[in-house]
């Protein structure tokens, strides 16, 4: 059968986050990590058949016309493969700025596709991020005011999200409103009919539930493109079945054992993570990368490795971080700007990355989606399988790389995502190698 979704995703997390739900959702789904160069054939193994393409983009904070760029070379991409529906995939918290790059993005796409219109669909009910009267929550919180309002490249201080979209695009913004989603897919397919009669060619759309998420998944089958997070992913695969896209439930198929030391490389500063980091630390070794240390040359990285390697040998896990709280964050920027700052700690994280695989390193953990892109870029990663899910969102993944005879096993942990123990449960719901 012919591929039925195509997703671009504007991080790598997003990306492994929605191929985990399409695979939950019986598709046989492949990630490729940046604009493919070949066709899917030459890339992974296709003989078990693909029902979705998942293409992870680092267009989050990129300039809007770079994002916009890589993400029409990805859909360029997709076209020449023949899906049937395009995703465009961005994170629950609608992570962007006033410049974009979601409006920029979904407007180039829209344009691309001849979609007279299409919605945004960010919630993702089972990590508490729904939408009520257009405004994001997270948990019981509004999304200005969950620590989202801290982030390090995209700060966000309106929850309203018809607003925050409407400064992003010239597009009329309009809403789904939960009264209508509640009265079941036709009446939202008509709502969104009568939008676009008045114009509204981009609609936000309310959420509670995952019976929103059906209903609204049921509304939306058949446009060419839509938008959104990984919960409209959970639940469009039901509707392919219904129409016959897609064969009966599949099977998505196991990793292999995973084998090699573990490591957790986190450049995260999300409210979950640096809980996380702090559940870590009580347990096992971990480093604290500073980015005003490592703009001062590379002694601060070569701390970093020796301490890697000590603690790898003595069996670890081992965490190495960058993830601190808002107050270090905002001293690091000021000193070295949110461009610089960011880009030191990523580029500090891919080279601890490359060489810590090359010496042994076989299960690897990522937090925060910017750095999980630069991450699997430095280690060369194009392409990964999906297997068992850790947390909601994400899932271990599997990616073969040139020069190591073992798969390296990836999970990529969105920033907000995962339980506080989640960095070490990671390894122990990961089968490893001579593991009974
Ligand atoms: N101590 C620090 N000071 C300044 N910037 C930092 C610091 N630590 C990390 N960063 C930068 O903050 C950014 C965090 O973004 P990232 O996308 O990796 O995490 P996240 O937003 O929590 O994850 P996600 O997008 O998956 O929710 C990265 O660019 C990282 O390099
Ligand atoms: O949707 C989410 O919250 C995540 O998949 C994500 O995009 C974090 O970067």
């Amino acid at each position: 059968m012919a591929i039925v979704l195509g997703a671009i995703a504007d991080d790598f997390t997003g990306a492994t986050d929605l191929a985990n739900n399409l695979v939950r959702g019986g598709m046989r789904c492949v990630q490729l990590n940046g604009v493919p160069e070949l066709p899917l054939e030459a890339l992974v193994d296709t003989s078990r058949g693909v029902d979705a393409v998942v293409i992870a983009l680092k267009s989050r904070s990129c300039p809007a016309d770079k994002a916009v760029a890589d993400s029409l070379a990805a859909l360029a991409w997709l076209q020449a493969e023949g899906v049937r529906q395009l995703f465009f995939k961005y994170c629950s918290t609608f992570d962007s700025t006033d410049e974009g790059n979601i409006g920029p993005v979904s407007d180039a796409l829209a344009e691309r596709l001849g979609a007279c219109q299409t919605v945004m669909v960010p919630a993702f009910p089972v990590n508490g991020r729904t939408v009520y009267q257009g405004h994001l929550f997270v948990g019981d919180r509004l999304l200005n005011e969950c620590g989202m309002q801290h982030h390090p490249l995209t700060p966000m201080r309106d929850a309203d999200l018809v607003r925050v979209l409407a400064r992003q695009t010239s597009q009329p913004v309009g809403l789904v409103p939960r009264l209508v989603i509640a009265q079941g897919s036709e009446a939202t397919r008509r709502h969104l009919g009568e939008l676009s009669q008045q114009g509204v060619s981009r609609a936000v759309c309310d959420t509670l539930d995952e019976g929103d998420l059906a209903t609204l998944a049921a509304a939306v089958v058949d446009f060419s493109l839509v938008t959104g997070g990984s919960g409209l992913g959970q639940m469009l695969p039901a509707q392919y079945r219904q129409r016959g896209w897609l064969d009966e439930l599949t099977d998505p198929g196991q990793l292999a054992p995973a084998s090699g030391s573990a490591l957790v490389l986190s450049g995260s500063c999300s409210t979950a993570t640096l809980a996380q980091v702090d559940h870590f630390l009580a347990r096992h070794p971990g480093f604290a990368l500073d980015p005003q240390a490592l703009a001062e040359g590379d002694a601060h990285l070569g701390e970093a490795l020796a301490f890697a390697r000590r603690a790898l040998a003595g069996g670890g896990p081992v965490l190495l971080y960058a993830s601190a709280d808002a107050d270090r964050v905002r001293q690091a920027q000021q000193a070295l700007g949110v461009k610089r700052a960011g880009e030191l700690v990523e580029a500090a994280l891919s080279t601890l990355a490359s060489s810590l695989v090359a010496e042994g390193v076989g299960r690897l953990v990522v937090a925060g989606g910017e750095t999980a892109g630069a991450v699997v870029s430095a280690l060369g990663v194009r392409a990964m399988r999906i297997g068992e899910q850790i947390a909601p969102g994400v899932p271990w993944t599997q990616a073969t790389l040139a020069g190591r005879e073992a798969p390296l096993s990836l999970a990529l942990k969105s920033g907000n995502f995962g339980d506080t123990d989640f960095f070490t449960r990671a390894f122990e719901v990961l089968t490893t190698e001579g593991a009974p």
